[in-house]
């Protein structure tokens, strides 16, 4: 058996052809989006991470084209000129957003994205894709280990860590626009239950196009 952190096949044959899905992860921010979705992609190589471009500066360690592509307010405006974002929202005093081209070769194809986006863009995804969008949405297991999660990651001011915290029961009030909602308190625990929606979802029968072509032969 594959252990959590090797990567594995999960379609139920390599003959069936599938849609591709949009899986979202949100979360009050220092949740653990982007924990939870390194350690899916680290895991499962069927899905890809959906680079989304913003005008906030670069994190230590952050690195441009793979965490995000760090694009000045200039470039942005010009990419909402044209029609390039799938969706794009202002959060937390900068602009981020998701470019089309990229996504949409790759859905078409069966290949599964996951997006760490905020509810605003889960919305606006909802809008453009409904049928092809899961959305998960991380609570801390309470105020003051959010808090302490952004101080230990020690890559933002304190200014900015007091801003996210003003801003968290704003994002957690959208909880109930997701369709699952998983605690984030023991680490590995958290990345199982994701894990586990994920092969759900790929196995509902409206996602696995190849089905009808396989039970026609099968019936014969
Ligand atoms: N279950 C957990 N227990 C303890 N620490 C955790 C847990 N999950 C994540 N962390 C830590 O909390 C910090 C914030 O996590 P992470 O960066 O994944 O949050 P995020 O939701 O992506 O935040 P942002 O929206 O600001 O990008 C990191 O230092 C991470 O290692
Ligand atoms: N609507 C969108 N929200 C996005 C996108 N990329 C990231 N985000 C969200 O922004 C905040 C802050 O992120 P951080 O990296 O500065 O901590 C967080 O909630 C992200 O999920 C996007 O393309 N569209």
């Amino acid at each position: 058996m594959a252990n959590q952190n090797t990567p594995e096949r999960t379609s139920l044959s390599p003959d069936l052809e599938r849609r591709g899905m949009l899986f979202i992860l949100s979360s009050p921010s220092g949740a653990g989006k982007t924990t939870m979705s390194q350690m899916l992609l680290t895991a499962d190589e069927e899905i890809k991470l959906s680079v989304s471009a913003t005008t906030r500066p670069p994190r230590p360690g952050e690195m441009d084209g793979i965490d995000y592509h760090f694009v000045d307010d200039a470039t942005f405006d010009a990419m909402i000129e044209k029609d390039d974002f799938y969706e794009w929202a202002h959060v937390f005093n900068h602009r981020y957003g998701t470019p089309k081209g990229y996504i949409r070769k790759g859905l078409k194809e069966g290949q599964d994205f996951m997006f760490d986006i905020d509810w605003q863009g889960t919305q606006q995804l909802y809008q453009k894709d409904q049928q092809d969008v899961v959305s998960v949405f991380l609570l801390p297991p309470s105020l003051p280990e959010l808090r302490r999660r952004l101080e230990s990651r020690a890559q933002d001011s304190a200014a900015v860590i007091d801003d996210r915290m003003d801003r968290a029961r704003g994002e957690i009030s959208h909880w109930a626009e997701y369709d699952y909602v998983v605690i984030n308190d023991d680490v590995d625990e958290c990345f199982v239950k994701v894990r586990e929606i994920l092969h759900a979802e790929r196995r509902k029968r409206t996602r696995q196009t190849g089905l009808i072509p396989f039970v026609r032969e099968l019936m014969g």
